[in-house]
């Protein structure tokens, strides 16, 4: 008792000291004392923050900063670096899922999952409980609005059961069939032969965007755009369009208070948005305008043109809302939107990674001209019209297409490794547990990558980032995969309605480009994703088009 308040006086006694010692130095000179104690506390909670948040990366994948969670990683290192490897990485490290911890009463909590059994149980097993969500159609509302890709529940099933019987009708299959032979022969075969006489290096990329965006408006919405001609015109629309997508993502990875405070000052991204988003307006409000005008102006003379008319948005404008009402400019605007993104962004990008690998893996390029050799010279032995030319102007047939298994193949495994969606998103609805355990609390945004999964051994074996088509093939025969393990489409209820379309489209363009030119990429030309809704290279694809001629062709001939 003694021996400690002896301690405690020695203590106050000291403090005394200090105390008079202080009293006894300048005011500057004290100043000087106190900021020095100051910056010592300052770097001791420093120090000590750091160490705690570093220890949690241990658990958590990444370290967990207060007050900004995990943020100033995905922007130093995230977003600076290639996001979606950024991704995989923590997903490797975390067993497939990861929770990430956005700053304090921000929207950017949300779970990552690359698990197929988690993916089965919220695209498929729980549906219900996991719709796109309020965050999701309220990030995307401005471009996207109540289209397909955004909307839940019954603006989502009117949507997608009235575009599933248009797509699998005969109709629908004969025009896709036609407006693509078109396309290929008399703009795509022109375009590219064009740049070869004037020995041009091509942007494929922006070539097979232009020449999906002109084949979904057929498809979609009866007009020809145009955008695929010589000279390559320059379509606003396109750009616009472009923009747009960039500018949405860029809402994803940035607090909506921040993104909703910015767009009310119109100032930074957002200001961005807002104008492209008034280009594809334009595009599509004259779309609309014009079916109109034609609709009403052939109305009473009972136009053989209309009454053929198998588009969709003819099908959405002879139909009723839920109130009786024909459906608004507003949604069908929606429609055409949605429409443009699902039929153009996606099969011309996983085009480009595709002819991109192909590049880099010559014996692949060898073995599916192989096989389209093998297929031409048994229809020659077929038509016994075997006079062993080589048909330069040769026009594939839907079952000779049907039959290019390697091909399809190999445009697997370019979107396996390369998915023109590169990650998704789900809400939860009500409490859930996801099969490996993860527990999800109602309103938990699920992100699903897509990306990372194709790059995943536990899915694909150690050879995962191998662009090896074979991995497709049984006995020499293409073999789909599980949609939870290849989601590149989606699954469930909402898997990707144009599919079947998209791969008859990518062999056709495939087949005629590889059939009648070697592809190079030119040397040194940066090869890496953009950030976008879908996954663009970021800086287009840069190639050389060598004509193959008819000796080399006669090789394949002959091995085939
Ligand atoms: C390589 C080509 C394609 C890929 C990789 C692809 C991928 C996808 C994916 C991942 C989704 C799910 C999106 C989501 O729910 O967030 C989807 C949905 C959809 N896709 Fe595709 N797609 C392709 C081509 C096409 C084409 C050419 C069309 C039509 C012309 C199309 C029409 C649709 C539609 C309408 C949906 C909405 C389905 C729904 O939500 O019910 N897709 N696609």
């Amino acid at each position: 008792m003694t021996d400690s308040s002896n301690n405690l006086t020695s203590i106050f006694s000291s403090s005394d000291d200090f105390n008079g010692a202080t009293r006894n130095l300048f005011p500057g000179q004290l100043f000087f004392l106190q900021e020095i104690q100051i910056l010592e506390i300052f770097i001791a909670i420093s120090v000590f923050i750091a160490i705690h948040s570093f220890t949690q990366k241990k658990h958590h994948g990444l370290p967990v900063w207060p007050v900004f969670g995990m943020l100033p990683s995905l922007l130093l290192t995230g977003l600076r670096t290639n996001l979606y490897e950024w991704i995989t990485n923590v997903l490797l490290h975390q067993n497939g899922t990861f929770r990430f911890k956005g700053p304090w009463f921000s929207s950017l909590n949300c779970v990552m999952t690359s698990d197929p059994r988690n993916l089965e149980h919220l695209l498929k097993t729980k549906f219900p409980n996991f719709p796109k969500g309020h965050f999701f159609h309220d990030t995307v509302r401005d471009l996207l609005g109540d289209g397909i890709f955004s909307a839940d529940d019954e603006t989502w099933q009117r949507q997608r059961k009235t575009a599933s019987i248009e797509f699998h009708s005969t109709k629908f299959r004969q025009l896709t069939t036609q407006s693509l032979l078109e396309l290929v022969h008399a703009r795509l075969l022109l375009v590219l032969e064009e740049a070869i006489n004037k020995s041009n290096a091509i942007d494929l990329q922006d070539i097979l965007l232009r020449l999906t965006f002109d084949n979904v408006c057929m498809i979609a919405f009866g007009v020809d755009p145009g955008c695929l001609r010589p000279n390559l015109p320059e379509i606003p629309f396109a750009k616009a369009f472009e923009d747009a997508t960039e500018a949405t993502l860029l809402r994803f990875v940035t607090p909506t208070c921040v993104w909703k405070a910015m767009r009310f000052f119109n100032i930074g991204m957002e200001r961005k948005l807002n104008i492209s988003i008034k280009g594809v307006d334009e595009f599509a409000d004259d779309v609309i305008r014009t079916r109109k005008k034609e609709l009403s102006l052939h109305y009473d003379q009972d136009d053989e043109k209309n009454k053929k008319r198998t588009d969709l948005l003819t099908v959405f404008m002879g139909l009723k809302d839920e109130s009786g009402q024909p459906f608004s400019d507003k949604f069908l605007r929606d429609i055409c939107v949605n429409f443009i993104l699902a039929g153009r962004d996606t099969s011309s990008v996983a085009l480009s990674w595709f002819f991109w690998l192909l590049d880099r893996n010559p014996v692949v390029e060898e073995r599916i001209l192989e096989e389209i050799c093998k297929l031409v010279s048994e229809r020659e032995k077929d038509t016994s019209k075997n006079n062993g030319e080589i048909e330069s102007c040769l026009i594939f047939r839907p079952e000779e297409i049907k039959k290019m298994e390697y091909l399809q193949a190999a445009l697997s495994e370019a979107l396996r490794l390369y998915p023109s969606v590169p990650v998704d998103h789900k809400e939860v609805v009500e409490d859930d547990i996801f099969p490996d355990g993860t527990v999800l609390k109602k309103g938990t945004k699920v992100i699903y990558a897509i990306y990372a999964m194709g790059r995943m051994e536990a899915i694909w074996g150690k050879d995962c980032r191998e662009f090896k088509p074979e991995r497709w093939l049984r006995d020499g025969h293409f073999m789909s995969e599980s949609a939870y393990k290849f989601t590149a489409f989606n699954g469930g209820p909402r898997l990707c309605l144009g599919r079947d379309f998209a791969y008859y489209q990518m062999k056709f363009v495939a087949a005629n480009i590889i059939y009648r030119y070697r592809v190079k990429v030119v040397e040194n030309h940066p090869v890496v994703p953009k950030l976008a809704l879908t996954m663009y290279i970021k800086h287009g694809l840069k190639v050389n088009l060598y004509r193959r001629d008819e000796a080399e062709l006669r090789k394949y001939f002959k091995i085939s």
